[in-house]
């Protein structure tokens, strides 16, 4: 058995990651993603959504409402993987910062 069948979200991340990339470079007009890249306020978009994601999070597991917890964190999942494409960064960058704790 393979590491993806015994997780089928293994490469959820990676594909993620993929599909942003492509939308940096392309900039679709109907991609959210890509308005993120080419947006008015810069950078500050999609900061100001890490913002607003994190209150969120902190709101949702005060309710205890872990539904709700795994939607926004995966909002700010999201949005931290656009601002580290947007800073040339990928993932390896997280992977290597947090290998470099174990
Ligand atoms: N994973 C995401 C993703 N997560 C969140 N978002 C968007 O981020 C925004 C979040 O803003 P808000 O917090 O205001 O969200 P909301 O839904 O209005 O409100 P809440 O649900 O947070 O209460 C929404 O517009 C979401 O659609 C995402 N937009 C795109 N993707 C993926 O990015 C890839 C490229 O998609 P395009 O951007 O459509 O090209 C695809 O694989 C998409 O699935």
């Amino acid at each position: 058995m393979t590491d993806d069948a015994a997780d089928p979200g293994a490469d959820v991340l990676d594909e993620l990651f993929a599909v942003i990339e492509e939308r940096k470079e392309t900039l679709p007009e109907d991609s959210y993603t890509a308005s993120l890249f080419d947006h008015e306020k810069g950078d500050n978009a999609v900061l100001e959504k890490l913002g607003e994601e994190s209150t969120e999070i902190v709101l949702a597991a005060k309710d205890d409402d872990r539904e709700e917890l795994a939607h926004e964190s995966a909002d700010f999942v999201y949005h931290l993987l656009v601002l580290l494409a947007m800073k040339d960064m990928d993932l390896a960058d997280l992977r290597a910062e947090l290998a470099e704790r174990r």
